[in-house]
């Protein structure tokens, strides 16, 4: 289900048709086809209310869908769940931690309280979780002296404490402030750099954008584009951008370098860069005598790719 994809084979999550129509017959996820490449960065993308929560519930066995089927590291869910969960972290409602208590003997709470989870080796796992978040030089301060960050990094850590194949956050930078979003960014990548597939909810495009590979995005509870960011990239190649006083004269010289896509406008030129080298065109048009002012390669931002991919914006602030 994965091609192209040269590590990591086969996929962490698959969703086919999952759908949940709550009680009152609101329909929070609508025929989900979901397919998370093992080794994979995935940003389950949309606003609030558009279903991510109720997907992940799904996926994790704490809601049951009412039509379709997921599996979890090849198990089916919920049937697989005891054999797929103690390779599956999960960040979904934070774990409530004690304040007066340190972040240390906060974990080894949260792993006794885990039926699946060996007492005899908890010392040494809550060691290596809180290592592992950078959170070893402060184990031992209690949990009110820690900083936004610091207090998701200590519940991340809560979800790896054993080894993790698949790492679930519901939106893990909710309410931190800039420098917690970048410690936990900086955590999700380190995390995924060992091989963890992470699976990682988001209403805020950008972020999507800076950490995952691939994207899938969701819209009233539908899933409206799925995919590597290089790949959705790749449909939407990058254009060359040519400030100057004769957009005619720099036009005819993109045509004649075969450069598709050419629109002229007051003092500009644009077109379909292709597979051209963006300095071999630019030599060409200074070369011809078109006066540059200004030269860019520009990139559709995902904003724009999704605009392209479902037809109207993405307000993904709120
Ligand atoms: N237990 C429930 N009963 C009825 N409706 C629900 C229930 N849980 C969620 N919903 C509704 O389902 C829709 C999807 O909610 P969900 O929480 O999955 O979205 P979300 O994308 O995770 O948004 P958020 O980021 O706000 O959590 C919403 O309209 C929500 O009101």
């Amino acid at each position: 289900m994965n091609p192209g994809r040269a590590s990591g084979e086969g996929s962490a999550i698959v969703a086919l048709g999952l759908t949940k129509r709550f009680r009152g017959g609101q329909v929070a996820v609508d025929d989900l086809h979901l397919d998370v490449p093992r080794g994979s960065v995935f940003g389950f993308l949309g606003p609030n209310g558009s279903g991510k929560t109720t997907t992940i519930r799904m996926l994790l066995g704490l809601v049951a869908p009412t039509g379709g089927s997921c599996e979890v590291l090849g198990r089916p869910m919920p049937a697989g769940l005891a054999a797929a969960l103690p390779k599956v972290g999960a960040l979904v409602e934070g774990p409530a931690f004690y304040p007066y208590l340190s972040g240390r003997d906060n974990l080894l709470r949260f792993d006794a309280a885990d039926p699946m989870a060996d007492p005899r080796t908890a010392k040494r796992r809550v060691g290596a979780a809180l290592d592992r978040v950078g959170l070893g030089a402060a184990a031992g301060k209690r949990f009110r002296a820690y900083s936004l960050g610091m207090r998701q990094r200590l519940a991340i850590a809560g979800a790896l404490l054993g080894p993790r194949e698949l790492l679930v956050l519901d939106e893990p930078t909710n309410g931190l402030d800039p420098q917690g979003t970048r410690e936990v960014r900086a955590l999700i990548k380190e995390v995924a750099a060992d091989g963890t597939t992470v699976f990682v909810s988001s209403h805020l495009l950008a972020e999507v954008e800076q950490m995952c590979t691939d994207i899938g995005v969701m819209r009233a509870g539908r899933l409206v584009a799925q995919g590597t960011i290089t790949g959705l990239r790749a449909g939407h190649p990058p254009r060359v951008r040519v400030e100057t006083p004769h957009p005619g004269q720099a036009a005819a010289v993109l045509d004649r370098l075969g450069l598709t896509g050419v629109r002229t406008g007051d003092d500009e030129v644009t077109a379909d860069l292709g597979d051209r080298a963006p300095e071999a065109v630019c030599a060409e048009l200074v070369g011809d005598g078109v006066a540059v002012r200004g030269f860019a390669v520009v990139r559709p931002s995902l904003e724009e790719l999704f605009v392209g991919l479902t037809g109207e914006g993405f307000d993904v602030d709120g």
